[in-house]
């Protein structure tokens, strides 16, 4: 079985082509790192190790890699895939959607009438949806219908935890042993193969929004708040009593957010909260709050990990302080090797709060919550004391 993977990133060569591989496909990197391109062509394999105290390692073997450049081969692996899966970023999907539209175009166009699956493993809601979006507008008319019933998108939640690599072998890769990888059945065609690993729901939104709500929003609290009072790793941030007790009161607010709305046995949910918590104290592993917090134009966007969630939680009258300190933290992230921090503050500088809240955030100046996050911000340094307007 064949898989085509878009993206030799972290949790490419960390979770998905791993998983992938362990379930009997052999797995096509398209990368844009040439030396990676080179070395996966040359190895046909890499680690990965598990952070766990045994540093338990396996080896992801058959894999090969084509460069993004060389488009002919990048559509002729699609149009022989059984799988395609991406994690490139949800702002770079556009990039790839002209070559995966093309390769659909060349399967089609033989004859090809087996089913595809094709999944965006992206932090994002709806990942694979906007893939879809972007395929089909490049599909010529005539491969339009044929491909609407033969390929498919299913959405997905993706979880684990892959930090930065620090390896002198830049396809070795060390990740958390824990992951969660779970799509949308409604959306399968008949003739998947599976993944191990791979767990089927009916419907993902309680499921997306339970792990961007929890993992994302947890993780995007300790790191802003933890860029602004020094902090290097999240793990330092977790150490720091103050902190960790705001990550807390952060995911008490998406908490009771999510258990109102999806009617969730609270306990359990405070236990899955938890259980989160604690993956980001990995020991083991030293994850930097510039990564986490990495791309803030994006984690501040209408439909990502804070504005989202305090917008539904202001609709359903409920405490949203401990978002908005987030968000004001956010909106001070100005880590100057973060092309998107760069601009965020140069926004801010040249067109002012109201601007950003209404561009960035989507919130118009009439809704309340623009109101609240203008006033956190204007606070200005949501520092160690301040945190959480206590
Ligand atoms: N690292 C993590 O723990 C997790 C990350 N994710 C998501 O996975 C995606 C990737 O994240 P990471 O692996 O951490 O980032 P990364 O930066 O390590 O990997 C992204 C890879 O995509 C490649 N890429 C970008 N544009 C490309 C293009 N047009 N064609 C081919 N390759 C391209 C980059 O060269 C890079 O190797 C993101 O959407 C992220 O939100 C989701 C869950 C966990
Ligand atoms: O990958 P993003 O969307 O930039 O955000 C970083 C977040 O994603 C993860 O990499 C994985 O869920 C987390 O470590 C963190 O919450």
């Amino acid at each position: 079985m064949k898989a085509v993977h878009f993206g030799a990133g972290n949790i490419g060569r960390g979770f998905i082509a791993l998983l992938l591989s362990h379930s009997g496909y052999d797995v096509t990197f398209v990368a844009r790192n040439e030396k990676q391109v080179a070395l996966l062509k040359q190895r046909s394999q890499y680690a990965v190790t598990l952070a766990n105290e045994a540093k338990d390692t396996v080896l992801v073997q058959y894999a090969n890699a084509i460069s993004v450049s060389n488009e002919r081969a990048v559509a002729e692996a699609v149009a022989a895939a059984d799988i395609v899966t991406t994690a490139v970023g949800v702002n770079s999907l556009k990039q790839i959607a002209e070559s995966i539209a093309r390769g659909i175009t060349l399967r089609l166009r033989d004859g090809d009438d087996r089913p595809l699956h094709i999944i965006a493993c992206e932090n994002a809601i709806g990942g694979s949806s906007l893939l879809k979006k972007k395929v089909f507008a490049y599909l010529p008319e005539d491969c339009r219908a044929a491909a609407a019933g033969r390929i498919a998108f299913p959405d997905t939640a993706v979880d684990r935890i892959v930090p930065l690599q620090q390896h002198d072998d830049p396809l070795k890769v060390t990740v958390e042993p824990y992951y969660e990888w779970i799509v949308e059945s409604s959306a399968m065609l008949d003739g998947f193969d599976g993944v191990e690993g791979m767990k089927y729901v009916e419907s993902l939104k309680p499921y997306i929004e339970r792990k961007l709500f929890t993992v994302n929003t947890g993780h995007a609290a300790a790191a802003y708040h933890g860029y602004l009072n020094g902090c290097e790793t999240i793990q330092d941030v977790m150490e720091d009593p103050v902190l960790k007790k705001e990550v807390s009161n952060v995911l008490l607010e998406t908490g009771s957010l999510l258990t109102a709305k999806y009617h969730w046995d609270e306990l359990k949910h405070r236990k899955y909260i938890h259980q989160m918590m604690s993956r980001f104290m990995n020991p083991r592993l030293s994850d930097k709050v510039v990564r986490v917090g990495r791309s803030p134009l994006r984690k501040l966007s209408l439909h990502d990990r804070l504005i989202r969630p305090t917008l539904q939680a202001h609709e359903l009258g409920m405490e949203t302080r401990h978002l908005t300190a987030v968000i004001a933290a956010a909106l001070q992230f100005d880590y100057e090797e973060d092309q998107e921090a760069v601009e965020l503050q140069s926004i801010l500088r040249t067109e002012g709060i109201h601007h950003v809240i209404q561009q960035v955030m989507g919130i118009s100046p009439q809704h309340p919550v623009h109101r609240q996050i203008a006033s956190r911000y204007g606070e200005r340094e949501i520092r160690r004391l301040k945190i959480g307007g206590e």
